[in-house]
């Protein structure tokens, strides 16, 4: 059976097809088109439509390769959501997490219900573009008229087979589930102002959705497909994804964003996680991903378009080699970093303000970013382990960014662990094990990072010794960020 994963990240989607032959999973990229959000009259708008149009074309190009019949999941990034009306229609622009209409929202919120009370009930994490803290901005004329409020996943599933759902994974990132009820929490509902039945009912991934509505796209000559839900939230699938074993073994999820933790059977919310904002996120099989979001290759991506020069991302390491790394220390994590104006100069302002060496060339910035995400990824394994209490020896870093040698070096030099890069597809390949799973073709999650691990090999690091506590005492010095 042909499975076709479709992933979409906040800087690029793609249409990946895959099947198991021979005891490995064999894949072809068939469609791969570029996100972005944009801003219109002050607001940072996702073009939903674009997408939907190019997970259509992604089909077709599906059905002219000749597979007339495929099984389809459809994964995106957190907690942006999608209004629909009645008839189906979708009532607004998608608002991007990055907008800066809930910069002030958490205080407001938590205002009402006390922080540590919204984290007893949900085990979120605790970042500004939460969808609670978006809904409580939201247009509230709007949201009375909204029959469905649905996740960009869950919408795109919609407009495919015309079955609301609102797949678990996911709808964790909202921070308005409570973990003990295992269904949204009615306080944090009233408190929007929302009825449950505003939300489809909460489904798992691995289940059917329903068959590929072709009639709504008579342009295209699309295949049979049955859709499944899978990991919906990609951080979900990314994991489901990883070839890790065992205990001892956390992930790194390094795209846009960098989601470093661990998979755990049961939600970590102890005074420790609360403080130090760890996350319990719905993971696939009933887990929680115990994470923590860092400003990952986002970084990356701004500096490029704020710089004269087109470097692509491995370019951009190769310049970075050519200058000494760790020449100053910036915090990435910093609220300043999130939709900065211009990143190029906010990283410069940052230096100034803080007495160090001002990064100028492509190579100095790259170095600069690269340096401080290794430092802030050590400094999170050693949060995690003593939150956790569970022993960490060996990093899986996935994702477009496990494709940088030297920042995987560097992570493994800062922290000291033995780093695993790739697979870099690893969230569509996690997306095509749930349908492997949910089609009978695997057992189950185990036997499918077994089929992972046998089809896409890994590359292995190993840590130097670099001075490591010294940069990260000198790290936390000048940024101010103290262990925990
Ligand atoms: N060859 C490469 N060298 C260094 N970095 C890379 C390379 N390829 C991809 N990347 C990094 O991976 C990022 C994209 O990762 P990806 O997982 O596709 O992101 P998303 O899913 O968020 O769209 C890029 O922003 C870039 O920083
Ligand atoms: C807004 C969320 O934190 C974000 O979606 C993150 O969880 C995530 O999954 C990002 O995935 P990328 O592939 O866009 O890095
Ligand atoms: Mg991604």
């Amino acid at each position: 059976m042909t499975h076709a994963a479709i992933d979409i990240g906040a800087s690029s989607g793609r249409l990946i097809i895959g099947e198991m032959k021979d005891g490995k999973l064999h894949m072809k990229e068939v469609h791969r088109f570029a996100n972005g959000f944009t801003e219109k009259k002050g607001t940072a708008y996702w073009d939903i439509d674009h997408l939907v149009r190019e997970v259509v074309k992604g089909l077709a190009e599906v059905k002219r390769l000749g597979y007339a019949s495929v099984t389809a999941g459809i994964d995106t990034w957190a907690v942006d959501y999608v209004l629909v009306d009645e008839q189906g229609k979708r009532l607004q622009e998608v608002v991007a997490y990055r907008d800066s209409r809930t910069e002030h929202t958490i205080e407001k919120v938590t205002s009402i219900i006390p922080k540590n009370v919204i984290y007893e009930k949900t085990g979120i994490q605790f970042l500004p573009f939460n969808t609670l803290f978006q809904l409580y901005e939201e247009d509230k004329e709007l949201l009375q008229k909204a029959k469905h409020i649905l996740l960009v996943p869950d919408y795109l599933g919609f407009c495919l087979t015309g079955r609301a759902v609102t797949e678990a994974t996911n709808a964790s990132t909202m921070q308005l589930l409570n973990v003990a009820g295992q269904d949204f929490d009615q306080e944090l509902l009233d408190l929007l102002s929302i009825q449950r039945n505003q939300f489809a009912p909460l489904v798992g991934p691995g289940e059917k959705l329903g068959p590929l509505r072709k009639e709504t796209f008579p342009e295209y000559d699309l295949p049979d497909c049955e859709f499944y839900t899978v990991g919906s939230h990609d951080t979900a699938s990314a994991i489901a994804g990883t070839p890790g074993f065992g205990e001892e073994w956390a992930y790194l999820s390094s795209g846009t964003w960098s989601l470093l933790g661990i998979e755990s059977a049961a939600p970590i919310t102890n005074p420790l996680a609360y403080e130090d904002n760890y996350t319990n996120e719905w993971g696939v099989f009933g887990t929680y991903r115990f994470l923590k979001n860092i400003m990952g290759m986002w970084v990356m991506q701004e500096v490029r378009r704020h710089l004269p020069q087109d470097y692509n991302f491995a370019e951009f390491v190769e310049e970075a080699k050519k200058v000494e790394p760790y020449q100053q220390f910036v915090n990435f994590n910093e609220d300043r970093f999130l939709n900065s104006l211009n990143m190029v100069d906010e990283i410069k302002v940052y230096c100034r303000e803080t007495n160090q060496p001002v990064p100028e060339t492509p190579g100095e910035l790259a170095s600069c970013v690269y340096s401080n995400l290794a430092i802030i990824y050590a400094i999170a394994i050693n949060d995690l382990q003593k939150i956790t209490g569970h022993s960490v020896n060996r990093l899986h870093i996935v994702g477009g960014g496990s494709n940088n040698a030297l920042l995987n070096q560097m992570t493994a030099d800062m922290s000291g662990k033995a780093v695993l890069a790739g697979p870099s597809e690893a969230t569509a390949i996690g997306n095509l094990i749930m349908q492997m799973i949910a089609a009978g073709e695997l057992a189950d999650l185990e036997e499918g990072r077994q089929l992972i691990s046998h089809s896409f090999p890994l590359v292995s690091f190993q840590p130097a010794s670099v001075n490591r506590d010294e940069r990260i005492q000198e790290f936390q010095l000048k940024t101010g960020k103290q262990p925990i």
